[in-house]
């Protein structure tokens, strides 16, 4: 497969790192619009909750998780429920695939409502990606910015990512870097962001 991202401009950050490529405009405004609206009709939105202080809390964003037969993922203790790929979604993969030189299996889509939802600081480093994972992640609608900050020293950054921006988060990043998409009260447009990924096949049956 041949990889275009040598033409493709590194994210502009106040210190830009070689762990993040961005491609702003990977996706085109109209193209991008109506793939934001036929994921938000087709899409079997799911509500996902975590424990805390032996309370079971709504996860403030709704999920969905689109995977090849076989394939089983979990975060935080929630096994994800695999849904049957969708043509837009196979179809974006396969664009993807080809943009970046890598193969995923898997894609997860994050429904943000409006500002008031988020996602916090986290790594995404279950077992299941191995310990070098390429993540793809595609930004459709509202743009909302996502923090970054290392794990073992005092350096941030942050990226503002805009509808039909793609961003290519490289091996590297999940190992040193914590990220999240914080609330943002202003914006009250809704935004998906799709992270295509590689899950290593479940074995115990
Ligand atoms: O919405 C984003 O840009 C990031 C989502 C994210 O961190 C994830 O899906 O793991
Ligand atoms: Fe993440």
């Amino acid at each position: 497969m041949i990889s275009v991202w040598n033409e493709l401009r590194v994210a502009r950050t106040e210190r830009p790192h070689p762990e993040l490529e961005y491609h702003p405009a990977f996706y085109g405004e109209e193209q991008g619009r109506q793939l934001l609206q036929s994921l938000c009709t087709q899409v079997t939105w799911q509500t996902d909750h975590f424990m805390a202080f032996g309370r079971r809390i709504e996860i403030p964003r709704l999920q969905a998780w689109y995977a090849d037969p076989g394939i089983r993922y979990s975060y935080s203790n929630n096994l994800l429920q695999t849904l049957a790929w969708l043509p837009e979604l196979t179809a974006l993969r396969e664009q993807i695939e080809l943009a970046c030189g890598h193969r995923f299996n898997s894609v997860l889509l994050t429904y943000y409502r409006d500002g008031r939802d988020s996602v916090s600081w986290h790594t995404d480093d279950e077992q299941e990606l191995g310990s070098e994972p390429w993540i793809a992640s595609l930004s459709l609608g509202a743009s909302r910015v996502m923090q970054y900050r290392n794990k073992h020293q005092s350096e941030t950054g942050a990226l503002s990512l805009h509808h039909g921006d793609l961003l290519l988060m490289r091996p590297g990043f999940q190992q040193h870097w914590l990220h999240q998409v914080a609330a943002q009260p202003e914006v009250d447009e809704p935004r998906i962001n799709l992270t295509y990924r590689l899950v290593a096949m479940d074995d115990s049956g």
